[in-house]
């Protein structure tokens, strides 16, 4: 293993050389007998250990330094400036549309072939929630399959936290997305690619249901019957219906991310089970809610946004 001693800037030196493992996420520490170089200090009195464990929502579920969202944004600016708060998005923009619209096109063609109804006749006709949960559940199945190996790539690239290149630091393990996809594919294989995709087809098939029902109650509730959500109905209906899946889909969402950094330098669980059954031991059950907050806060625009979209495209085109 290749470290190199790095010194915050601006801070006294510490007292024990601090190391920066080209695999990034804090190994050295978490595994303290493996290196006497390594820091020894206990995890939560080493004031140095956090520096380099600077990350985002991903590094806030899959590694347990952080006190909160603002102390890990607070590392994350100080280790990596700004540019930290954006690694591994290239790939989920771009794949946001293809997972979309597998999602959008399975959701609404499963409710076809249930109901036999098109979008436009679903509002003289509603389906019934039944039909809503189940067209949701197979559109998050599917998606999960399209999504698996983006997100595989942006949570390996937003744990890596080693700075931007500066002369004499370590090179990244992954310099981008498509080094990051080619490295798995060299490494791990093909199915590499997917490692953690079963967690995310158990978040995303339920919690998949969840929003689509979340959307279409609200959208009842607040619409004449016959007529179609006005724009505020379908923003508010669509940011709620983003925060239910995503409190719903939390617990799976901290599992499938450390399922996905598993593997890495060595294999650390058995399954998704082992995953959660060790994550539970170690850190007690408030880990299954790491990063709900800004999940949540994410989620409404997100899905507000998404919702407007979806509606009316299918108005103008459907
Ligand atoms: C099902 N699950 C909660 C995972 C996602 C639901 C919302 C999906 C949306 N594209 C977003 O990124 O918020």
């Amino acid at each position: 293993m290749i470290k190199t001693p790095i010194f915050p800037l601006g801070r006294r030196k510490p007292r024990q050389a601090v190391f920066l493992t080209h695999t990034g996420v804090g190994e050295v520490v978490n595994n303290p007998g493996e290196n006497s170089q390594a820091c020894f200090c206990k995890p939560r009195q080493c004031r140095w250990r956090s520096l380099w464990l600077a990350g985002s929502l991903v590094r806030l579920q899959t590694q347990t330094t952080y006190r909160g969202i603002v102390d890990c944004m607070v590392k994350i600016y100080r280790h990596e400036s700004l540019l930290g708060f954006f690694k591994g998005m290239s790939f989920p923009i771009a794949s946001i549309a293809v997972v979309n619209s597998v999602l959008f096109g399975v959701y609404s063609n499963t409710l076809l072939v249930l109901t036999a109804t098109s979008h436009q006749e679903r509002r003289a006709q509603p389906p019934s929630y039944t039909h809503i949960f189940l067209a949701g559940c197979t559109g998050g199945f599917l998606q999960a399959y399209c999504l698996a190996p983006f997100d595989l790539i942006k949570v390996r690239l937003q744990n890596q936290t080693e700075p931007m290149a500066q002369p004499g630091s370590p090179q990244p393990q992954y310099r981008g997305p498509v080094h990051c996809a080619a490295s798995i594919f060299r490494e791990e294989g093909y199915r590499g690619l997917f490692r953690g995709a079963w967690a995310l087809m158990l978040r995303d098939t339920p919690t998949m249901g969840i929003y689509f029902i979340t959307y279409e109650g609200l959208c009842r509730q607040y619409t004449p019957e016959g007529q179609n959500p006005s724009s505020a109905t379908v923003l508010v209906a669509g940011g709620f219906a983003g925060i239910a899946s995503w409190v719903a889909a939390t617990p799976l969402d901290v599992i499938k991310s450390r399922m996905q950094m598993d593997g890495l330098r060595r294999r650390v669980y058995q399954g998704v089970l082992d995953c959660m059954v060790s994550s539970v031991r170690q850190e007690g059950l408030g880990v299954f809610f790491r990063g709900v907050t800004i999940n949540s806060a994410r989620a409404f625009p997100v899905n507000a946004v998404t919702f407007l979209s979806y509606e009316y495209l299918l108005r103008w085109w459907g």
